[in-house]
């Protein structure tokens, strides 16, 4: 199908044509392999037929009329609809015939001898075929009235008309079984009540005898004969005939209104239909139209009495021509109302498809045919969202061909407008293709999707912009479709239109008028998250975004402690711990946990001294649960956890960082860095190192933290080359020396707003500056390119 992107739409239609053909031969191939199956069905019964008469050896050569009542044909022309077939069989009494027309249970379609047409048949008729109660000569079911019967092992009866036994040239043989018939016996069984066939007709005008039924069963080929022959019946036979015949019609088509009589004689009428009249087999196959019957032909034409003659006289209702098109599709083509509903009323399949897929219904909302449509859809309502070959629906073709009234019928019918085509277009991508606003308008009240995209990645408002459709694109753009929206070639809308059209002026200014609203969005602070710590530190710690669409990162997992995966064998043994004896609140020098300090760093606000060394910061020993003194002893601050109010923002050149909310004087613990604690011959395996912070403490192995995948916000924290952080070491609740915390104090003042950050190191930035450079932003930046 078109694609709806490139050119014109002209030659999107030649597009669409083109896959039509190919679509149209491949099917014409499987209709000729169809028509090869059946012809096999038919060569296949002979030799079963010939296996029957071998079996037979006083009658091998003879080429007895012999039956097939008991052999099924599977049944070539049911698509997916034929399951809503009517049983096909006859009934005749004494020459008067009803016709069954109960559903049929099995397709398979039986026959009582080669000479006579397939029929389904309902369950009922089938016992009866196998019981040999169909006339070979004929195909009538003979259950009531007179008939012949020939019952050679005594049990089960055939059955067959004397005079169609005539007709298969061996009169003196039964036609089922071949046995003579001298001892075959006229019978007359009564007609029970009620009859278990439903009669066609009215009582009223007689039923079509057996004397001006078909009785010749094939005709090989329709006859060419001249215009004059026309007046004249193919074989000679009067225009009393035909209306005899017709005076056999029920008055079904008199309820319309219509003299069937007077409007057949006084109607145009291909030859065909008169030579089928006159005794042609009504199925026949036209080689030269299509393998079309005479039904398909008074279907299209709009002739609902000749179709009833012809489907009484035996015409299969959904026999398919060679594009698989049924006698219903036909009608429905030529919008016949009337002959629709005869079609449809004696059992026409509604749901049959044809080679491209396409039901009744599909061709009529091509075609716009309002009335049709909605008599379809009242039989069969369920076809609505049927999709052809090309998936589309019935209403797909409607918005094609801008059928308004159509497109409203179905969509309060119940279609599906967000059905996707094979190439992923739902009904909207279809309007905007055929321009139509007011179809659009329709689609998207019925709520089809405005953003739905195509394969090639397409909006409905790209293709109404390459259509130039302008009425289109303000519906779309004033109902919020997105114009920055690119397609797979990385189009948007603006960059498939005209250049200085109306259309291009539209999406311009609806461009301009989103950038400048994305651009104060922008702006505008994103709150992401409450607390990116879940409740886990003291002070919830928000997370924000001003500068792009970043989401809250969620690629690791908040931690307020570190932890280990592995097994490090860290000393917690509590004896191994200094304590102090202490009873005050560790503020004096006799508390051995400052003296490991070398005295109590934190004054009474648990902050560090201004003169705390910044170049060779001493490592810190808090008290801990060995010691005599009370939780709430000065020598305690890092083990106390988060107290400052800090946010996780966006920065414009360093992704995410961290700034604090309230001032924070010199020497105050702000945070810890928290992570998962790994050796060092671990850290260097790990790809990403963006996270490891090294305990480079010169006793014993080296080990590192690393915050990659689990840590708290002291992974957030950027390096600055001015930094207002100090990186101090501290032990609380174990002293084994290879495991110190990272505590971050202030190394300054800091305001409210600033954000925080330490110095990386120099060895940091030899490694790290072949990949990018410090953007601080610092006059002072000792590693940005500038000052390399
Ligand atoms: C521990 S993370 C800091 C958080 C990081 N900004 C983020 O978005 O997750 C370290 C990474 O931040 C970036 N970074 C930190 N400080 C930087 C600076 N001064 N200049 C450039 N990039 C920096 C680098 O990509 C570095 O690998």
């Amino acid at each position: 199908m078109d694609r709806m992107r490139h050119g014109r739409s002209d030659s999107s239609r030649i597009a669409k044509f083109q896959n039509t053909v190919h679509i149209d031969m491949k099917k014409s191939d499987m209709a000729k392999e169809k028509c090869k199956h059946s012809l096999n069905v038919l060569s296949s019964s002979d030799t079963l037929k010939e296996l029957y008469t071998s079996r037979q050896p006083h009658r091998f050569g003879l080429e007895l009329p012999l039956c097939c009542c008991r052999m099924e044909t599977p049944n070539s022309s049911v698509g997916t609809s034929g399951r809503d077939q009517s049983c096909m069989a006859t009934e005749s009494t004494d020459g008067v015939l009803s016709r069954c027309q109960r559903r049929a249970m099995k397709q398979e379609m039986m026959r009582p001898s080669n000479a006579v047409q397939l029929l389904v048949l309902c369950e009922e008729h089938r016992a009866g075929m196998v019981k040999h109660q169909c006339c070979p000569g004929c195909g009538l079911f003979l259950r009531t009235g007179t008939f012949m019967e020939c019952q050679p092992y005594g049990s089960i009866s055939h059955r067959f008309h004397r005079d169609c036994a005539s007709v298969l040239k061996e009169r003196r043989f039964c036609p089922h079984c071949g046995e003579d018939a001298s001892g075959a016996k006229e019978v007359t069984l009564p007609k029970t009540d009620p009859s278990p066939s439903v009669p066609r007709s009215n009582p009223g005008p007689p039923l079509l005898t057996v004397a001006t039924l078909p009785s010749v069963p094939t005709m090989p080929a329709v006859p060419q004969v001249s215009k004059e022959d026309e007046v004249q019946t193919a074989d000679g036979q009067s225009k009393e005939s035909l209306e005899n015949i017709l005076l056999a019609l029920d008055d079904q088509t008199h309820q319309d209104g219509q003299n069937s009589t007077e409007s057949f004689y006084n109607s145009p009428k291909p030859l065909f239909i008169t030579s089928t009249v006159d005794g042609k087999d009504p199925n026949c196959l036209m080689e030269g139209q299509n393998r079309r019957t005479a039904l398909h032909a008074a279907a299209a034409e709009g002739h609902s009495e000749i179709c009833h003659m012809l489907v009484q006289a035996g015409a299969n209702l959904d026999t398919p021509d060679d594009e698989q098109r049924t006698p219903l599709m036909a009608a429905c083509e030529k919008n016949h109302l009337d002959t629709v509903k005869y079609l449809i009323r004696a059992g026409a399949a509604v749901g049959h498809k044809d080679i491209m897929g396409f039901t009744a219904l599909h061709l009529s909302a091509k075609l716009g045919h309002y009335d049709v449509v909605h008599h379809l859809l009242s039989k069969a309502s369920k076809d609505i969202n049927l999709q052809d070959d090309g998936g589309w629906t019935p209403i797909t073709w409607a918005i094609e061909y801008k059928h308004k009234e159509l497109v409203q019928l179905l969509l309060a019918k119940g279609a599906d407008v967000n059905i996707r085509d094979k190439e992923e277009n739902v009904s909207l991508h279809w309007a905007a293709l055929s321009g139509c606003d007011d179809i659009a308008q329709a689609l998207l009240d019925a709520r089809c999707d405005l953003n739905a995209v195509n394969v090639h990645g397409d909006t409905p408002l790209h293709v109404a912009a390459r259509e130039n459709h302008l009425e289109c694109v303000m519906l779309f753009l004033s109902r919020g479709s997105d114009v920055l929206q690119r397609n797979r070639d990385g189009d948007t809308p603006l960059d498939c239109c005209v250049c200085g059209s109306k259309v291009w002026t539209a999406l311009n200014i609806n461009k301009k008028l989103t950038d400048a609203r994305r651009g104060r969005d922008l702006h505008v602070e994103k709150m992401l998250s409450r607390d990116i710590s879940r409740g886990y530190e003291a002070v919830p710690i928000a997370c924000v975004n001003s500068v792009d669409a970043e989401p809250c990162p969620d690629n690791f997992k908040y931690i307020p402690d570190s932890c280990v995966t592995s097994l490090l064998n860290i000393d917690k043994d509590i004896t191994h711990l200094q304590h102090c004896s202490c009873t005050d609140e560790c503020s004096s020098s006799t508390c051995v946990c400052g003296q490991l300090s070398l005295r109590c760093w934190y004054d009474s606000d648990g902050r560090l001294p201004l003169d705390f060394s910044q170049r060779e910061p001493p490592v810190l020993f808090e008290c801990n649960h060995a010691c005599s003194c009370w939780r709430t002893c000065r020598n305690r601050v890092v083990q106390n956890g988060l107290r400052i109010r800090l946010q996780l923002f966006r920065t414009h050149t360093m992704g995410w960082g961290v700034k604090t909310m309230q001032d924070i004087p010199q020497g105050t613990f702000v945070c810890e860095y928290v992570g998962e604690i790994i050796s060092d011959a671990a850290a260097d395996k790990r790809e990403n190192d963006s996270f490891l912070f090294t305990l480079d403490n010169k006793v014993g192995d080296v080990h590192c933290i690393d915050a990659r995948l689990y840590g708290n916000i002291g992974r957030f924290i950027n390096h600055l080359c001015e930094p207002n952080l100090l990186a101090v070491r501290v032990f609380t609740m174990h002293q084994d020396l290879r495991f110190p915390r990272i505590a971050f104090f202030s190394s300054r003042a800091i305001r409210a707003g600033e954000q925080i950050g330490f110095d990386y190191g120099d060895h940091y930035w030899r490694v790290k500056r072949k990949y990018f450079s410090c953007q601080c932003g610092s006059l002072k930046c000792r590693h940005s390119d500038s000052s390399r």
